[in-house]
């Protein structure tokens, strides 16, 4: 029987009466790298955090590595949006790195040399080794972006959750982290990262899924009209596909009408 990291099943949320998410149904098989695309306040989020068992269905079930999410979470990598949040908190990079450590099964609960060792290594791959010693607040937001891929990293996790992680980071370090997200998935590893970078995505997801309000699961990496069209309107798209500009969607008739 095919197995599945992820495994959603009809599954409805609301938050405080509100619906946000109708009749959801995914299925991610081990060594997929799944892109979950969307408009703003189309679900993206909060899908991540039914993933994580940090928030509960009010209908279907969720199942990651066949588990409840929360019995899965310790084998699960999450980098969250960076929104600034935390960096006030006196801490080092290296120590926010450690941190990724204690989701291991069986993982320590203090932490030893192995442990920053392997953070330290951690934060040298993500290029940002010279900032180990630097307290967050000290950190531009793409360097802190990178460390908490590190801390999501360094667990040795079977699964990386990642909301727009590329957001603040540049062009140099998306590529490295699409390397090594790729490299993730090889070995055996299964991504679900939610974005706008549609283009990157067209070129390193194995499949997408579009989120607006409900799921549309789309098995190969392509991005049609029909799903633009589905997910952002009539707005003017540029995609930037192998290399050529063109253009996907028709402007609006007239100027200024943006819906
Ligand atoms: N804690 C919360 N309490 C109440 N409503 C919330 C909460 N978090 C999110 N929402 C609402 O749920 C909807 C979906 O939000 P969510 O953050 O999942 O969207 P998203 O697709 O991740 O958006 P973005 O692309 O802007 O990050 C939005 O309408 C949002 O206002």
């Amino acid at each position: 029987m095919k197995t599945y990291d992820v495994d959603v099943q009809g599954v409805d949320f609301e938050y405080d009466g509100e619906p946000v998410l109708r009749g959801v149904t995914l299925r991610v098989p081990p060594g997929e790298f799944l892109a979950l695309l969307g408009p703003n306040g189309g679900g993206k989020s909060t899908l991540l955090r039914l993933l994580l068992g940090l928030l509960r269905p009010s209908r279907g079930t969720v199942r990651v590595l066949g588990l409840p999410p929360a019995q899965a979470a310790p084998q699960v990598g999450y980098v969250p949006q960076e929104t600034g949040v935390g960096r006030i908190f006196p801490i080092s990079a290296l120590e926010v790195a450690t941190t990724g450590r204690l989701r291991r099964p069986g993982g320590p609960r203090r932490f030893g040399p192995e442990d920053r060792a392997a953070a330290r290594e951690a934060l040298e791959r993500l290029g940002v080794g010279d900032c180990a010693s630097a307290r967050m607040h000290e950190l531009s937001g793409g360097q802190r972006q990178r460390v908490l891929i590190a801390r999501a990293l360094v667990g040795n996790p079977r699964i990386l959750m990642l909301d727009e992680p590329t957001a603040s980071v540049d062009q140099k370090t998306q590529g490295l982290l699409y390397d090594l997200l790729r490299q993730f998935c090889r070995e055996g590893g299964t991504v679900v990262m939610a974005s706008h970078d549609l283009v990157a995505l067209t070129s390193h997801a194995t499949s997408v899924a579009c989120v607006q309000g409900t799921l549309y699961h789309h098995p190969r990496n392509e991005v049609t009209q029909g799903m633009l069209e589905t997910l952002y309107g009539s707005c003017p798209v540029e995609l930037i596909a192998h290399g050529v500009p063109h253009r996907v969607l028709h402007r609006h008739d007239a100027e200024g009408d943006h819906r």
